[in-house]
Parts: C-alpha cells; structure tokens; sequence
C-alpha cells in the first residue's frame, strides 16, 4: 500500500487551556475524498491546520507522505485553502490572473516565463474561469471567487488539497458546480481532497470517508455509502433546525 498522504499518531493540542484535541489516530491515503465534518467549535480547522504543518501539536506525531510534516519539501506537494480564502484584502487591485500566478510562490521553482503562463493559463481552464483572468478579484462574486482560490491552489500541481469550508456563502447552484469540479479533480486526476464542510448531504454523497470531529476526537466512517445523512446527523448531535441552516 502506498504511503499515507497524512497519518497523525497520538496528536493532542491546546490553546493553553483545555485541550480541543486528544490523542487522535487518524489516516488519510491517496486517493481519498476525506470530509471532515462537526459541529462548531470542534477543533475542525486546527485539526486540519496541523495536517498542513501550521500548527504544531503538544504531542504526537504527524506525517504528511510519511516525512516530518515541517519539512519544506513535503509543504510542496499539497496546497491549502484556508477559510475564505485566507481573508484576501479585496480592495487590493489584483487580477484574476495575477491571484492564480500567485499559487507559484514558493513553487515555481525552475517554472519561468512561459512555463509560469502556462501553468496559470492550465489551473484557470480547469476551473473554467479563463474568461475572467483580467478583472480585479474585489469585482467577482462569491461563487467565481472560490473558483479563483481553487485555481491558486491547483497551479502548483498539488499532490493533494486541503479545502477549509470553500463554499461558504455562496449560492447552491454554484456550490454544485464547485463540488462537481472538486468530484472531477478526485475521480480522473486522482488528487486526494480532504475537505472541512457543514454540508452532510454533500459528504455522504461525496466522500469515500468522513472524520467526525467532536469532543476532542476523530471518529472515522469509510464506505459511506452505507453511512446515511441522518445516521451521521444524529453521532454529530445536529437537529433538523441546524442541518438546514448549515446545509443553506
Ligand atoms: N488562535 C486561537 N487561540 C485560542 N483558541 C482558539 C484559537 N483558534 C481556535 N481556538 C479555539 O479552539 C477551538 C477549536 O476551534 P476551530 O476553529 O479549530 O474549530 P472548528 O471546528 O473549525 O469551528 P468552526 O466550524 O466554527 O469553524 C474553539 O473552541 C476555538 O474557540
């Protein structure tokens, strides 16, 4: 078997008060499509933010493709969505094309020139959001501005996608769209996704495992096929009033 994308052993952390994690053993393999779901305040994003390195854990262990997740050279061969997109300042005048160039930083490596427009011109075409390469970023709406963050994040040729809440705020006909891409990405390119979302339909459908965050622990499902929406619903402790908001 390959090597895990993310493998975390015995990973607990504090903010300096009571731990919002504790001792979580948890896999993420090549291939998978990984939500990771729970209520708010679950320690979701700081679960995810130690995947990626940014936070590093009071104890335990965490491997990304089975190298000390700090290493440089392991941060290359993932990208990281953070939510909304890492609060980009929206008034700042940067185009589309300009957003997506910036996904290279720190990546481009031996990328020059025309390898550097080509790959920005490649992540834009997969997201289908080519015509809108030359308005500024502030101009666009809630839907074609996550395609941007996608793009940024794919420019890079990740090996695998971190996505924290990406379609947060934005209408249902995008978020399909949005999901259908992420589908696409996962089955015929093979890119492991491991995404933070509120929408459960979504991850039940989508997901070949979903990590249910809560009270400081990861309980995995796999084949969720079996798994229904109101079977996770009820180990989250989401009423029915909370399922259609969050699912809004
Ligand atoms: N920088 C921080 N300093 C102190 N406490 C923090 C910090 N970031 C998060 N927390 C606390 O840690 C807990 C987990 O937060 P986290 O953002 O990881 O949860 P989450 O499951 O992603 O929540 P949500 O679904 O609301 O985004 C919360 O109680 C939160 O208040």
């Amino acid at each position: 078997m390959d090597t895990p994308v993310v493998e975390l052993k015995d990973v607990s952390f504090s903010y300096g008060g009571p731990r919002v994690l504790e001792k979580v053993n948890m896999k993420v393999e090549k291939g998978d499509f990984f939500a990771l779901i729970g209520p708010n305040g679950a320690a979701k994003t700081t679960l995810m933010k130690i995947m990626v390195g940014l936070v590093v854990p009071d104890e335990g262990e965490v491997k990304l493709f089975g190298k000390n997740v700090r290493s440089f050279r392991q941060w290359q061969k993932i990208a990281y969505v953070p939510q909304h997109g890492g609060q980009i300042n929206l008034s700042f005048p940067a185009t589309v094309r300009e957003i997506v160039a910036s996904g290279l930083f720190g990546k481009a490596g031996s990328l020059k020139g025309k390898s550097v427009d080509e790959a920005v011109r490649k992540a834009m075409a997969t997201v289908g959001i080519e015509p809108l390469a030359a308005r500024l970023i502030g101009e666009l709406s809630g839907g074609q501005r996550q395609k941007v963050f996608l793009a940024r994040s794919l420019v890079g040729n990740p090996e695998a996608l971190f996505l924290d809440e990406p379609t947060t705020g934005i209408d249902a006909e995008s978020q399909e769209e949005f999901y259908g891409l992420l589908e696409h990405l996962n089955k015929e390119q093979g890119l492991t996704v491991v995404m933070i979302t509120h929408d459960i339909g979504m991850a039940c459908g989508m997901a070949n495992k979903i990590g249910c965050v809560k009270s400081g622990k990861v309980d995995v499902h796999e084949n969720t096929k079996d798994v229904t929406e109101d079977h996770i619903a009820e180990i989250m402790g989401y009423s029915m009033k909370n399922r259609r908001q969050t699912e809004r």
